[in-house]
């Protein structure tokens, strides 16, 4: 499994967490959140693909944004439309659509984003659009039939780590935040580096 570490700001501790080779590390570009990235992106080494995180954005605020800091991947946590996506995958940029999962969330709505995304990310329902630290049910995902891989979110500590291994399905990488955190944003170096030793045992 792999591992992508998200909300990503200071480059001191980007520098840190990048020499352990996460598969993936996001940055957020939604000026409202308390981990919004806006500085200088530090040298990483190539292995590691960097993530975007927008919420509602234009593609021309986009576009800037994988100019700027060089994106490997767009992730899309608002309530982008499958024209929207499409769009954005003219581009030749690997997309990551979001849905944000409750009890009473519909899985027939991803069968019309499949074409046109790279992965689905499932996070949990909140009051923000990602970073509430709130795990979900995860039997819900027994609902998901489709094939496309996807990314698991939502509150993840280290704790939960053995467990989500064991879950027969798609799961291409799971995405942590803000349990991995000593503050908004400054990530716990320790904590990524168990992290990251639990899913590749
Ligand atoms: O983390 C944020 O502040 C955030 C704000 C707005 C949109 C997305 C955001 N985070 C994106 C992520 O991929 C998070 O890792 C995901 O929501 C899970 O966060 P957490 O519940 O804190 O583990």
């Amino acid at each position: 499994m792999r591992i992508k570490i998200c909300g990503m700001k200071y480059p001191e501790n980007i520098i840190e967490v990048g020499s352990l080779l996460p598969d993936y590390m996001g940055f957020i570009f939604w000026e409202k959140s308390s981990r919004f990235f806006d500085g200088t992106m530090p040298d990483l080494p190539q292995s590691i693909q960097k993530v975007g995180v927008f919420v509602d954005a234009t593609l021309e605020e986009i576009i800037s944004k994988i100019e700027k800091y060089n994106l490997n991947l767009i992730q899309l946590h608002g309530n982008e439309s499958v024209e929207f996506c499409q769009n954005l995958k003219k581009l030749d940029i690997k997309i990551i659509k979001v849905f944000s999962v409750n009890d009473d969330f519909n899985f027939e709505v991803l069968k019309e984003y499949e074409a046109v995304c790279d992965y689905f990310l499932f996070d949990t329902k909140g009051e923000l659009p990602g970073g509430n630290g709130v795990t979900f049910n995860w039997k819900l995902l027994e609902k998901y039939n489709l094939a496309k891989p996807f990314f698991l979110s939502g509150g993840i500590g280290l704790e939960d780590l053995e467990k989500i291994k064991k879950i027969n399905l798609p799961i291409h990488a799971i995405d942590v935040n803000s349990k991995f955190e000593m503050e908004p944003g400054l990530k716990n170096t320790k904590l990524c580096k168990d992290a990251l030793r639990c899913i590749s045992m």
